[in-house]
């Protein structure tokens, strides 16, 4: 066997190499980079894809196997996105295989053939074949064999070929082509199909807004490098126009027959969010990725970004990893959210990743938020990315006014102090509508007796049950368990329960029955489930006029409710005060984002902030919406601990139904890895430190003990030096299928 005859294949598995095998010679022929192949593992078949062609051995040849078939004659991933998944494989430490295949769409990894008839094209085998000598050619096809020959003079009309699925829709059936090909007669080849050029519309469409001066000189700074790399950040404060901003720019590449990329936090990829590009960008061939489309729909959408016959994807997290032909820029909405780190399995974080392909295609990419992530305001700062920034709301529209109103010792009605409710009542008067935001699901948080003070906790989760009056039960929800909910206490059997605390529920319940004439929205994962639901609802209350609108950050993020004049915040104290060193930095963006729904139209916007803390400096600053105030304290405080973006850190975490086995192992684990730390080691860590373990936020989930251990090193670089010097230390552990240990890179929450 030729050492050319061999293939290096990654697999779906968490093992970090990859694999040789061998290909017959015809196999060969057709073998190429970013193809899949079935292949023999173990006892075993696998779906790989090949990764190199002819490569050295890594194993004595003659026990390297051969595939069992090769499924694609053309790849189903180009080789840019190899090696962008290459890299990421190695920054966040998974195989390559899972990054791989955990990128490509499901039917590809469960080896279902490309469909490429839509862009085969068919034509005479010339030089041999040719219009002239056709008649010889026709002769020696058997007489009756009459639709052979029609189909051999319809491809001789033709000088570049014919698609096979317009041969196809003339009647012609596969067979006959595959009998021409077999008699040399014809030829085909795969061929991307042609796309138009996008033109630009004329400006006077209504649908194109005038651009008022700071949205214009966002647009030219971002379209003024062309087409080279350049990080932006666009901070526009709530309701200042970024979307046009982005339309703008898309436009402005799309003209020149570049794609665009946009991602967006699930939450704000809405029908409304679709619509406004499609009525912008009339002539763009439009696609979209979410967690919601069937796996026809991924196949198509991942075919056309491929072929270039989509110009724009708009999509969530994943879409990050689509393959483009000629990519012009990428636009990363809401920049802050952490929806954009996946969270198990292959745990990268798109917004970086992002960054690093625009680098790889050469072309802008521009991160937008009122409420920068620390890490990209502090890349800002340090001027690593050009800063764009839209200080107004167009038109003459306002901010909103902001109020704490401190419910320390006042008495509340569900949750909802007395001027709270006498301001809704003032706005839902005057035909306006009301917004009431509340970040817990259920009725009450707390079932509790107030006897013993027993309370109402998950068997398998260290948490508190919550409340649901719809079925009167109560819920885990962590880890999803019910049951119902009980008349006596558990302990000591009395009947002095008590519900504590508010959730969406019981403020439904309490406004319903204050204004029952007044229609009421309750928008959370439990009132509205699906996209065309939340679609159907969204119309009712445009339709409306003063209406109240109660829900979780499922309705307080990214929304453009008009008619919303007053946004009230139950009870703003939930995760000011947490473990979690970036809780306050989360609790900022959030509050800032739902109070940027009020007043986005001609109508002036109030806000009113309940909370128990209204001194507390954060608070303050968010009542003068001074997000920059907010990031500039926080990164202070942040670099005094050397916490990130001043430092990099990566948790291990350890998982396992044993309490102290789990601890034992993760102890053990930072033994070893400092013990390995000899002096030279340590001058390349720049001295990294390692902590823990602790336990998880939620200690106990789904009867898992959850505990971590934290690596910190002053630079990301130091850190990936580390990383890939302790992958034997961790690799030494024997993997226990009771434990699952797991690196995460970069984190944005603690366990
Ligand atoms: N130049 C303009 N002239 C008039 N209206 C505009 C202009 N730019 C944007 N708008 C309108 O202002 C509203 C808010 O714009 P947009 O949704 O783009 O803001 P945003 O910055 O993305 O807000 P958020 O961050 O709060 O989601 C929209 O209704 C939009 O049509
Ligand atoms: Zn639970």
């Amino acid at each position: 066997m030729q050492p050319t005859q061999l293939i290096k294949v990654a697999l779906p598995i968490p093992l970090k190499q990859t694999f040789d095998y061998q290909l017959s010679e015809k196999e060969l022929e057709k073998a190429t980079l970013g193809a899949r192949v079935k292949v023999p593992f173990g006892n075993r078949q696998l779906i790989g894809l090949i990764v190199e062609l002819s490569p050295r051995p890594s194993i004595d040849i003659t026990r390297i196997k051969p595939i069992i078939e090769l499924i694609d004659e053309s790849p189903v991933m180009p080789e840019h996105l190899i090696l962008l998944l290459r890299w990421a494989s190695k920054y966040y430490q998974a195989s390559l295989g899972e990054a791989l295949f955990s990128a490509l769409p499901p039917p590809f990894r469960h080896g279902k053939a490309l469909k490429q008839e839509k862009y085969r094209k068919w034509q005479l085998n010339t030089p041999d074949v040719t219009a002239e000598n056709l008649n010889v050619h026709l002769s020696q096809i058997r007489k009756n064999a009459e639709k052979q020959k029609e189909l051999l003079t319809t491809l001789s009309q033709s000088s570049d070929g014919i698609y096979e699925q317009s041969l196809r829709s003339m009647g012609f059936k596969l067979q006959q082509l595959k009998t021409l090909k077999q008699k040399k007669l014809i030829t085909d080849n795969n061929v991307i199909p042609e796309i138009e050029a996008y033109k630009r519309r004329d400006s006077d469409d209504s649908d194109q807004l005038l651009l008022n001066d700071e949205q214009k000189q966002a647009v030219q700074s971002a379209i003024s490098g062309e087409h080279c790399f350049q990080a932006y950040l666009l901070k526009g404060i709530t309701g200042s126009g970024k979307t046009e901003v982005y339309l703008e720019i898309i436009e402005h590449f799309l003209v020149q027959g570049y794609q665009a990329l946009v991602l967006v936090p699930e939450i704000n990829l809405t029908p409304q969010t679709l619509l406004r590009f499609q009525a912008r960008l009339p002539d763009a061939k439009l696609v979209v990725h979410h967690s919601g489309m069937n796996n026809s729909e991924r196949l198509e959408a991942w075919h056309f970004c491929q072929t270039h016959r989509a110009s724009v994807l708009i999509g969530t997290r994943s879409a990050v990893f689509y393959p483009f032909k000629k990519l012009g820029c990428i636009i990363i909405d809401e920049e802050h959210d952490t929806s954009y780190k996946q969270q198990d399995g292959f745990r990268y974080h798109a917004r970086d990743i992002a960054v690093k392909r625009a680098k790889e295609h050469n072309c802008p990419v521009i991160l937008g938020s009122a409420t920068p992530s620390l890490e990209s305001y502090i890349n800002a700062r340090e001027k690593k990315y050009k800063l764009l920034t839209l200080n107004e709301r167009p038109g003459s529209i306002q901010l909103p006014q902001v109020e704490l109103i401190d419910i320390q010792t006042r008495p509340l009605q569900a949750g909802l102090a007395r001027p709270t409710i006498k301001s809704i009542e003032s706005h839902l008067k005057n035909g306006h509508q009301v917004l009431v935001f509340l970040n817990r699901r259920g009725f009450a948080p707390t079932l509790t007796c107030t006897e013993c003070g027993w309370i109402a906790k998950c068997n398998h989760c260290d948490a508190r049950l919550t409340y649901h009056n719809k079925g009167h039960v109560l819920r885990c929800h962590h880890c999803n368990y019910q049951t119902s909910a009980p008349n006596h206490c558990q302990d000591c059997h009395q009947s002095t329960l008590k519900l504590l605390g508010q959730g969406t529920q019981q403020t439904e319940a309490f406004l319903e029955q204050t204004y029952p004439d007044t229609p009421l929205f309750r928008i959370d994962r439990d009132s509205v489930s699906g996209k065309h639901q939340m679609e159907t609802l969204y119309h009712q209350i445009l339709a409306e006029d003063a209406a109240l609108l109660v829900g979780t950050q499922m309705l307080a993020k990214g929304h453009h409710f008009p008619k919303v004049t007053l946004v009230v915040v139950v009870a703003a104290d939930d995760g000011l005060f947490s473990a979690d060193f970036r809780a306050e930095e989360k609790f900022s963006q959030l509050l800032i984002q739902v109070s940027g729904r009020a007043g986005r139209a001609q109508q002036p916007g109030q806000v009113i902030i309940q909370t128990r803390h209204s001194h507390h400096a954060i608070l303050q600053a968010i009542s003068r919406l001074d997000y920059d105030h907010i990031a500039t304290t926080l990164a202070h405080e942040r670099e005094l601990m050397t916490l990130p973006p001043f430092s990099a850190i990566t948790n291990i975490r350890g998982e396992g139904k044993n309490e102290s086995d789990t601890f034992t192992l993760l102890q053990n684990i930072a033994e070893k890895i400092t013990t390995g730390l000899d002096t030279k080691q340590q001058r390349l860590v720049g001295g990294g430190s390692i902590s823990g373990p602790l336990p998880s936020l939620l200690p106990r989930k789904a009867d898992r003990y959850r505990f971590y251990l934290t690596l910190k090193t002053p630079t990301k670089p130091q850190m990936q030096k580390w990383l890939s010097s302790i992958q034997t230390i961790l690799a030494d552990f024997t993997p226990n299928p009771q434990i699952r240990i797991s690196l995460d890179i970069d984190p944005v929450e603690i366990g």
